[in-house]
């Protein structure tokens, strides 16, 4: 008699985009869910701030992103993480949302890995609908290196990815992608590399498949010393912007601001209101780049005034408050 062929395993994988601060994992899955091979992807993104933006530009183009912001996956919100799952389970046995074929979980920059994947498969419920899928990190072409050797979050990311985008190729020399697919490798050797610019990569429908039978490095990484833990001291505070600013003076403003406190800004970002333009502009500050603003083509339900979020070291709300006047438009 022949052996009865493995029985397919048809539970929706959960698939975790990790990669740190401001790394580009949202406009990488920006762009992939704007794939046909990416329909039928639910989304849930966790944000530190107490105001999220990524879900507002996945939004615009993936109507379901579900946001999990006030704290950080791997260490606060892991219980909501798990409801959220089992409650999207539930709504589509209900017939009251499409089906979705696998979960994308964006984290946080911060986040480590291991305890989120782990949180979803140890839960008895979950186990019945949804199967651990790929972590997938993304390190920032241009700053990477530099952010793994100051962060051992950086360093877990890559350690338990199963997939390591490099983005950002277009911005960084030949050389500096070189050496840093070299850190990556000495961190992880068998992590199978891609390189994306600009979000576009060959090959990304496949990012998500399964990478084979090996044992996911996740269920070996709790008893490790950075297991949900986080670099001291790094803060995440809310400066609020509800005039339109001035966009050259704003552009002075936040240039000087990354050239000169860019090792204790690790992040920032935001939604702003420009004088003379109806649209909101979204601003991304990494370290010391400030990079181009997007603008939305309208503000988001609910969303009325600006705001700045930063995730840093050693610097006040205060400090950036106190700056802040020189960047308003007057008015006339
Ligand atoms: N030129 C260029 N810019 C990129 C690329 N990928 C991302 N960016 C820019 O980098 C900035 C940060 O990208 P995000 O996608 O927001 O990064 P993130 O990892 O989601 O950020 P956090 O969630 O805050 O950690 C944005 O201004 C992006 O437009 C790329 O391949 N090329």
């Amino acid at each position: 008699m022949q052996p009865a062929a493995p029985a397919l395993d048809d539970r929706i994988p959960v698939h975790v985009l990790t990669g740190f601060l401001g790394s580009g994992k949202t406009t990488f899955l920006r762009h992939l869910l704007g794939e046909p091979d990416f329909a039928d992807t639910a989304v849930v993104i966790n944000e530190f701030g107490e105001v999220g933006l990524d879900h507002l530009l996945v939004r615009e183009v993936s109507e379901d992103a579900v946001l999990l912001s006030s704290g950080c996956l791997c260490c606060a919100v892991r219980d909501d993480l798990v409801s959220t799952l089992a409650d999207m389970f539930e709504m589509v046995r209900r017939g009251e949302v499409e089906p979705f074929r696998r979960v994308v979980v964006e984290t946080t920059g911060l986040a480590d890995p291991a305890p989120i994947m782990q949180a979803v498969m140890s839960d008895l419920r979950l186990r019945r609908g949804y199967r651990a899928g790929t972590i997938v990190s993304t390190v920032d072409g241009v700053g990477g290196a530099g952010t793994i050797a100051r962060f051992a979050e950086a360093v877990q990311q890559v350690a338990l990815a199963d997939r390591v985008v490099v983005t950002k190729s277009d911005l960084a020399e030949p050389w500096r992608l070189d050496a840093l697919r070299n850190d990556i490798a000495a961190i992880n050797p068998t992590v199978s590399q891609l390189v994306s610019s600009k979000a576009k990569m060959p090959g990304a429908g496949a990012l998500f498949e399964s990478t084979g039978d090996r044992r996911p490095r996740y269920l070996d990484a709790s008893d490790g010393p950075l297991y949900g833990r986080h670099s001291a001291g790094v803060e995440t505070f809310v400066v609020e912007v509800a005039a339109a600013v001035d966009w050259p003076a704003f552009v002075d403003w936040l240039e000087l601001l990354l050239a000169s406190r860019g090792q204790s800004i690790l992040r920032v970002k935001g939604l702003l209101s420009v004088a003379g333009d109806s649209r909101p502009v979204v601003i991304h500050g990494v370290q010391h780049v400030v990079y181009p603003p997007e603008y939305l083509p309208r503000w988001p339900d609910g969303v009325s005034g600006g705001w700045l979020v930063f995730i840093a070291r050693d610097l006040s709300r205060s400090a950036i408050e106190n700056s802040l006047p020189s960047i308003f438009a007057s008015t006339p």
